[in-house]
């Protein structure tokens, strides 16, 4: 992402809490839509009601980056975004590929929104021979013999997957032995790393499973509020079907939901961002 400003190296080592890096990009959509509205600054509260966090831990958030507002007048909007996008490591582009271009890996291919934010996706990879040559989304799918030399050709440094989980971790190894070190998953398996490779894993069943805890304990809190039946007698309450969630897992590789709705160590209940260390 563009800002204007000079590149300063990203500040990892200040110690960025991971539940702060975590919420880092939902303050910058909120801010990013209010630049686009040419709003010049914005509350703690404004600002937090827009990314769906608590202000208090919003204004502690910002205090990592150095970034204290002005009484009265609040958080200069353009330059927040200058210094989220800086530390986000965004004010630089990063090529992505994507391995395995079927339903999920074409409709990420499509989405707009990475080029947008600074991922610029050089590379569609998928081991089907069939689907070598097509286009989706303006590039034209390689197969997965081309996988080292699209890495290396592109200095790419990030690789999403959305083959299969039984192909997952022969694609996240082919991937770091190319030069890969950041991985987004989404097949259902836990990948193997080596030390200084980051993966992040997308679970969309999983937050829907928060949801359905909510929904759950909404139904309950409703029946404890209904009027007790005149001859005394309590109806039982049916658990809404979505409560099978406690019972079965749908996620192969068995990781619980989260009723904390994603990676904010820090105890919030805030923002649930659907991707998650892996
Ligand atoms: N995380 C989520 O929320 C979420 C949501 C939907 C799907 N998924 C997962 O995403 C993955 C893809 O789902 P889909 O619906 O697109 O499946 P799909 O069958 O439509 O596509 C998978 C593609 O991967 C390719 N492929 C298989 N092995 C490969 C390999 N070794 N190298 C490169 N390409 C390979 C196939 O040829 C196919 O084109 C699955 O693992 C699915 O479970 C996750």
């Amino acid at each position: 992402m563009a800002t204007g400003r000079p590149h300063r190296p990203a500040t990892r080592s200040r110690g960025i809490p991971e539940a702060t890096v975590a919420r880092l990009p939902l303050y910058l959509r909120a801010l990013t839509a209010l630049s686009e509205r040419s709003v010049p600054t914005v509350s703690s509260e404004e600002l937090a009601g827009a990314a769906g966090v608590n202000s208090a831990k919003l204004r502690k958030d910002f205090s990592y980056l150095g970034s204290y507002g002005t009484r009265g007048v609040g958080y200069d909007v353009e330059y927040l975004v200058y210094q989220i996008s800086r530390e986000l490591g965004l004010t630089q582009d990063w090529p992505v590929v994507i391995v395995g271009i079927g339903n999920l890996g074409a409709a990420l291919a499509n989405y707009g929104g990475f080029a947008s934010r600074g991922f610029r996706v050089v590379g569609l990879i998928d081991a089907d021979p069939e689907l070598a040559g097509r286009q989706v989304a303006g590039l034209t799918v390689l197969h997965s013999d081309e996988l080292e030399r699209v890495v290396e050709e592109n200095g790419v440094s990030i690789g999403v997957i959305a083959t299969p989980a039984g192909a997952a971790q022969q694609v996240c190894d082919r991937l770091v032995a190319a030069g890969v070190s950041s991985i987004l998953n989404f097949a259902p398996s836990v990948l193997a790393v080596p030390d200084g490779v980051d993966v992040r894993k997308v679970d969309l069943s999983i937050e829907l499973q928060i949801l359905a805890f909510h929904e759950q304990r909404k139904a309950g809190e409703n029946a404890a509020a209904l009027p007790e039946p005149e001859n005394g007698e309590v109806t039982p309450v049916e658990p809404p079907a979505t409560a099978a969630v406690t019972r079965g897992r749908t996620d192969r590789e068995g990781q619980p939901a989260r009723p904390d709705g994603g990676p904010d160590s820090d105890g919030g209940t805030d923002s649930a961002p659907a991707v998650m260390p892996a």
